[in-house]
């Protein structure tokens, strides 16, 4: 992997940044550095994470499948952290073959279509929770549970669990004998994606899961003392230093089809961990060339408040695009359509470095198993830095709680100030 901040230092930046700004920036990456090698080296609770390329065991992972792994689909029932990996990584490397349908959220209308669309008989059900109560995974995972028996099917068959040492799901799994993963000690799930968290339905897609974990050593080799040799030291920290000159928004806008998930995961990514005590950069997901049609104008034209990340893969598949009689469209015949995505990748970055619009481009050499993995680890050593930078506690996220409290109370899991605080709502409703 490797970035290119050229558009960060030009003069016409707004907000933007300069050669000794980086200079000092770079003794504080030092200073990042060598907390992250001693949180490493002690397997501190998040740092652990950037360990997985070592510590997650392919092979365990395969013989949590084995039962399932000839399935046609599979079903991850999971929200988050423990959700989002996988769907990535399925996204972008998986193959077209096996479906991966994801449940992560709790709209009947979602988990009705699914259930409707998918051979129940013929899928694996991934059920992913590192607490094992998140109350929108296990409702989900209980209707699964119910469609399959309905069907005719042993769920016991068909389901695996990735959960934590107790909890309502190991419970479960050990009362029924299903196979069950271990959650990576020490690692959040939305730091999880290369462990059993985000890895299981690549197994069963007969993904190289170990390629993915190459990838992701790769990233841990890379990471140095200087921001001047690593890039997602350089990501991390010229994030951070826009944010602190007015970038408060941060849109991740990868050119390739594949990498539309990759933006999701790198929202929670971001969000959760950096944003608290009143700290943080908003990640706004995006596509490239897609949204050039959607959101573009706001970026170029728009208020000096953002940064925008462009990643590509350097090489792509080939797909020629004919010639064509039409007039005034003959510049698009025997060209290639990576060729035009790649044009407007080049357009859209010169496009915003001449508004100043900050942008920093991400290339990796192919969206295969090993890019994929280098730049999801890359993308976790950048924000884990960047937390480092910010000061703030990166690796929990208290904020979420409130909203959790508030809910269960509702629903009758037990009186709550929270839910209490709902019923006393403000109403102005303008019909
Ligand atoms: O894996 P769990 O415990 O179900 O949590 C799912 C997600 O919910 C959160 O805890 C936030 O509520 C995320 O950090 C996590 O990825």
């Amino acid at each position: 992997m490797n970035i290119d901040i050229g558009n960060v230092l030009i003069d016409e930046a707004e907000p933007g940044l300069d050669a000794d700004s980086l200079e000092t920036l770079d003794e504080r990456v030092r200073e990042a550095h060598q907390r992250i090698a001693d949180g490493r080296a002690r397997e501190e609770f998040g740092y652990a994470a950037l360990n997985l390329p070592e510590t997650t065991d392919p092979d365990a992972i395969r013989q949590a499948c084995t039962e399932v792994e000839d399935s046609e689909t599979i079903l991850t029932v999971g929200i988050g952290g423990s959700a989002l990996g996988a769907a990535t990584i399925t996204a972008a490397i998986g193959d077209d073959e096996t479906g991966h349908y994801v449940l992560d959220n709790v709209d009947p209308a979602r988990t009705n279509s699914v259930l409707a669309e998918i051979d129940l008989a013929e899928t694996a059900v991934h059920v992913v929770s590192r607490s094992g109560t998140t109350a929108e995974t296990l409702a989900n995972f209980l209707v699964v549970r119910e469609a399959m028996t309905d069907d005719g099917v042993d769920w016991t068959d068909r389901t695996i669990v990735t959960t934590g040492d107790d909890g309502p799901l190991r419970s479960l799994a050990k009362k029924h004998e299903l196979p069950a993963l271990d959650v990576p000690d020490g690692v959040p799930g939305r730091c999880a994606a290369l462990s059993t968290v985000g890895l299981v339905p690549a197994a069963i897609m007969g993904c190289d899961i170990e390629a993915l974990l190459a990838g992701g050593e790769a990233g841990a080799e890379s990471l140095a003392p200087s921001l001047f040799d690593c890039p997602a030291y350089a990501y991390g920290a010229v994030a951070h230093a826009l944010d602190q000159q007015g970038a408060g928004v941060n849109v991740m806008m990868p050119y390739a089809e594949g990498l539309e998930s990759f933006a999701e995961w790198f929202a929670q990514l971001w969000a959760e961990s950096l944003g608290k005590e009143g700290e943080g950069q908003t990640p706004v997901r995006a596509l490239g060339a897609t949204d050039q049609h959607s959101q573009l104008q706001l970026y170029r034209a728009g208020p000096r408040d953002k940064m925008v990340t462009l990643v590509r893969p350097e090489n792509r598949e080939s797909l020629t695009v004919p010639e064509t009689e039409i007039p005034d469209l003959d510049y698009l015949g025997n060209t290639d359509l990576g060729r035009v995505l790649d044009a407007e990748f080049d357009a859209t970055e010169a496009s915003l470095a001449d508004a100043g619009c900050p942008n920093v481009r991400i290339e990796i050499e192919r969206l295969d198993a090993h890019g994929l993995g280098r730049l999801l680890y890359d993308m976790q050593a950048a924000c884990i830095l960047a937390g480092e930078l910010y000061g703030v506690d990166t690796f929990t996220q208290p904020a979420v709680e409130w909203g959790k409290r508030a809910a269960r109370g509702l629903l009758g899991a037990g009186e709550t100030a929270e839910a209490r605080a709902v019923a006393d709502k403000y109403c102005r409703r303008i019909e």
